[in-house]
């Protein structure tokens, strides 16, 4: 488990992140969700005991960083996947890691297999795509066999096979019962890869909550019908002060309506309908909404705090 409490970090006059707390729990991948300059990479920097945070603290099961006994075995994290020397071998690279922090040689070659890399383990590290270099860094991550595992936008610049192999990796970890957070300013991206999300903007929180909540709770909610009568519902949902736009002949999107409600005014009526489906806003959506928000609220005081949004909780 990992749990920020208050943490604050300046750099002189900026506020990278500010009085952030939240919870990151075990057996779910988390999303660590912001914009660029959002203050997600510092934050994980202070998890790993690479930045000092000016106020607040960071526990990794219960302990600061600096406290673990076996940081390695407790924490494994890819933060920079070009951070290996270009003329070792990948598994030289390991090895060295291994034997630097006290894990058995034997190691590497379980991770190597486990990421897919042991064909070219023999290989200079230096001429490995971006793809390979994400894999080899999840080894290195991998080495101590942690059950906390920190990811900083492990998918960024991959081709869609690499951005799938990582989603699915990091949710059998997930399922492993392992704590996985993992950090990224690609939205729809996280929709399909984290249950759990952590929002931040500006440093600051703007929501802890599900994935799906997060969606619900701040997009659009709005149903879409077809049917061959739908001026007779579109005046029937008009009664009841329900607005439908007709997006094309014979379908309606009604807003703020649940799909129960349309489907239940149809068939009093005798509607006959041809599809009813929700339309759920986008994580994007979400965030766009929340953040203004944020904006909104941070331009009324005029002194930059914006009130973190609480969704679903
Ligand atoms: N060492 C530093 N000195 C001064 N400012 C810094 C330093 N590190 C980060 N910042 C600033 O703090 C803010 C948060 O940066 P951070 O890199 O944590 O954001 P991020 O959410 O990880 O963004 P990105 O997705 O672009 O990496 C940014 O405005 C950044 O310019």
């Amino acid at each position: 488990m990992i749990e920020a409490h208050g943490l604050t970090k300046r750099y002189g006059p900026k506020v990278a992140v500010n009085d952030l707390s939240f919870t990151v729990k075990p057996g779910h991948v988390t999303g660590f969700l912001g914009p660029n300059g959002a203050g997600k990479s510092t934050t994980m920097r202070m998890m790993l005991g690479l930045d000092r945070p000016t106020s607040g603290q960071v526990l990794i099961d219960g302990k600061p960083y600096h406290e673990l006994k076996h940081p390695l075995r407790t924490v494994g994290a890819l933060l920079d996947a070009k951070w290996v020397h270009p003329n070792r071998s990948a598994r030289s690279h390991l090895r060295w890691l291994a034997k630097s922090n006290g894990i058995a040689a034997s190691r590497v070659d379980q991770v190597l297999g486990m990421v897919g890399l042991s064909d070219v383990a023999g290989r200079r590290a230096g001429g490995f795509s971006l793809g390979m270099s994400q894999r080899l860094g999840i080894a290195a991550a991998l080495l101590g066999d942690p059950q906390i595992l920190l990811f900083d936008e492990p998918v960024n610049g991959l081709d869609p096979e690499g951005i799938h192999w990582i989603r699915r990796f990091m949710q059998g970890l997930a399922a492993e019962g392992r704590t996985v957070f993992v950090s990224s300013h690609l939205l729809s991206e996280m929709s399909l890869t984290a249950e759990e999300l952590v929002v931040i903007g500006r440093g600051q929180l703007i929501a802890q909550c599900s994935t799906e909540e997060f969606v619900n709770g701040a997009g659009s909610r709005s149903v879409l019908v077809r049917s061959p009568q739908a001026q007779q519902l579109r005046q029937l949902l008009a009664q009841r002060g329900l607005r439908a736009q007709e997006s094309e002949p014979n379908t309606l999107v009604i807003d703020d309506a649940t799909t129960d409600q349309v489907g239940e005014l149809a068939a009093q009526n005798g509607v006959v309908l041809h599809e009813l489906t929700p339309q759920r806003g986008s994580l994007e959506d979400a965030f766009m909404q929340l953040t203004s928000q944020a904006v909104e609220y941070h331009t009324a005081l005029g002194n930059g705090a914006a009130e973190p949004t609480s969704v679903g909780r």
